[in-house]
């Protein structure tokens, strides 16, 4: 397979400019020098030049790489993209297994203990997270991590399941959203698969669930879990576990779950002050060899304040931009970079757009697809969600959600808006999906 997607690279290249309307100088610019280093178990992992082009490209053109790839080879493809000096290539078999089990168990290579960055607002979340990685089962046993948005969570749990992995390489890993968990329960009752789904939860020596109060008010997802839990847990198993509030706080979550998640440890992360968000930016500069200057780390640490991957949004694209305009990082160009990011104290509107950013995140796509003409089902179908979601939470209009959605017709959101409405009374797994995204653009 690796030698087929190998000869088709150049038509695959050729779907990315000619059919998914990628501008050449883009093109150019990101998705040229990308070289395949081996496929794998449906995975195609691509050698990057650098951290940035890395970050940006798994960003902005994971989806069009995978619709190009399905349109030429025939089947999807998972994507994994690396450094040069990660290319497992020429490394040991031993390497490539352990390589290939990161990949496996959705594990951010750049999240370890190394890159995580200890301030006062989250030295116990990293002390217990040591604690746990070096003695599963034995330190805290669950241990529940819970904080805002974007405040480390999921870096922390990333970081254990390295840190075993690295000790125990044969050790069963498994990290999962609690979206995951619930649409794979979901999807295994429809195909009367529920034996496999708990063979495959209950015999694992890790298990991480990230965002587990996403499963409060699903009671079938509760009684899974619970049994899942206590098998893990009586066979001295570790758990983990991640939410954005405390176990007292999340409503409509069975007692007797609740009162399991509090026998371990339970950690809280919060929002960084002023000296962890410069170490946070520095380390992160550091990481990418980039010379910053300090008084650029210090207006965006003084301005972006609740939120770390806003933080590191912010360095990205003050970088991008520099990269764009071919000028020098100074305090001038990153005011002009971020001249839309930096408005403090403005409440975020819930209106078309931002919804359109938050379903396009969640699906990996870029906004400008949602807006755009195409009409692959990658795309068409994220954007009937935004048509519902748009007329479900706004108040809009449906001609003027038409006009903010690439200027469509109202009939179009109509339709796609009624379409998605339908198929939410049939599949479990999209109304799951759909109640997720609510909470994430309403915050509720
Ligand atoms: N202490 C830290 N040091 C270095 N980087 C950090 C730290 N905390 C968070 N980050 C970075 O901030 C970004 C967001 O973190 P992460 O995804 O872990 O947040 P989260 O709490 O899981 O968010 P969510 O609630 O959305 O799931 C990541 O890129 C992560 O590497």
């Amino acid at each position: 397979m690796e030698k087929l997607i190998k000869e088709k690279w150049n038509e695959i290249q050729k779907v990315l400019r000619e059919d998914l309307d990628i501008s050449e100088i883009s093109y150019k610019t990101w998705l040229e020098s990308l070289k395949i280093v081996n496929v794998d178990n449906g995975t195609i992992v691509l050698e990057t030049d650098d951290e940035i082009s890395r970050g940006y490209i798994e960003r902005k053109y994971s989806k069009p790489l995978q619709i190009a790839i399905r349109e030429i080879i025939g089947e999807p493809y998972k994507l994994q993209f690396v450094l040069p000096n990660e290319s497992i290539t020429n490394k040991s078999d031993a390497t490539k297994e352990k390589a290939n089990q990161h990949v496996y168990n959705n594990l951010n290579a750049r999240y370890t203990f190394n890159t995580f960055v200890v301030g006062n607002n989250n030295k116990l979340a990293h002390a217990a997270a040591l604690a746990v990685a070096e003695s599963p089962a034995e330190a805290y046993n669950p241990l529940f991590i819970y904080g805002g948005v974007g405040l480390g969570k999921t870096h922390l749990m990333h970081s254990i399941a390295h840190f075993i992995l690295n000790e125990n390489n044969a050790s069963k890993v498994l990290y999962v959203s609690s979206e995951k968990f619930t649409n794979e329960l979901i999807n295994s009752i429809r195909d009367d698969r529920n034996e496999e789904f708990r063979k495959k939860y209950r015999s694992i020596d890790v298990l991480l669930v990230d965002d587990i109060q996403f499963i409060a008010g699903k009671e079938r997802t509760q009684e899974e879990f619970f049994h899942t839990f206590n098998t893990l847990y009586e066979a001295k198993k570790q758990i983990i576990i991640s939410s954005d509030r405390p176990p007292k706080e999340i409503e409509t979550l069975e007692e007797r779950l609740r009162s399991r998640f509090e026998w371990g440890l339970i950690a809280d992360i919060q929002a960084p002050d002023f000296e962890t968000r410069m170490a946070i930016l520095r380390k992160k500069a550091e990481l990418e060899n980039l010379n910053i200057p300090n008084e650029v780390v210090q207006y965006v640490a003084t301005n972006i304040k609740s939120n770390i991957r806003e933080l590191e949004g912010a360095m990205n694209k003050i970088i991008a931009y520099s990269t764009l305009v071919h000028k020098e990082i100074t305090k001038e160009l990153a005011e002009d970079a971020l001249k839309d990011l930096i408005t403090p104290n403005e409440q975020k509107d819930i209106t078309p757009d931002f919804i359109t950013n938050i379903v396009a995140q969640h699906y990996g796509l870029n906004p400008d697809d949602i807006f755009s003409k195409k009409r692959t089902r990658e795309i068409a179908y994220p954007r009937q969600i935004v048509m519902y979601l748009c007329r479900k939470l706004t108040d809009t209009s449906l001609q003027n959600i038409g006009k903010s959605l690439g200027n469509r017709d109202h009939t179009t959101i109509m339709h796609g808006s009624d379409k998605i409405g339908t198929e939410i009374n049939k599949d479990l797994a999209l109304k799951n999906t759909i109640e997720i995204l609510t909470k994430k653009i309403t915050g509720k």
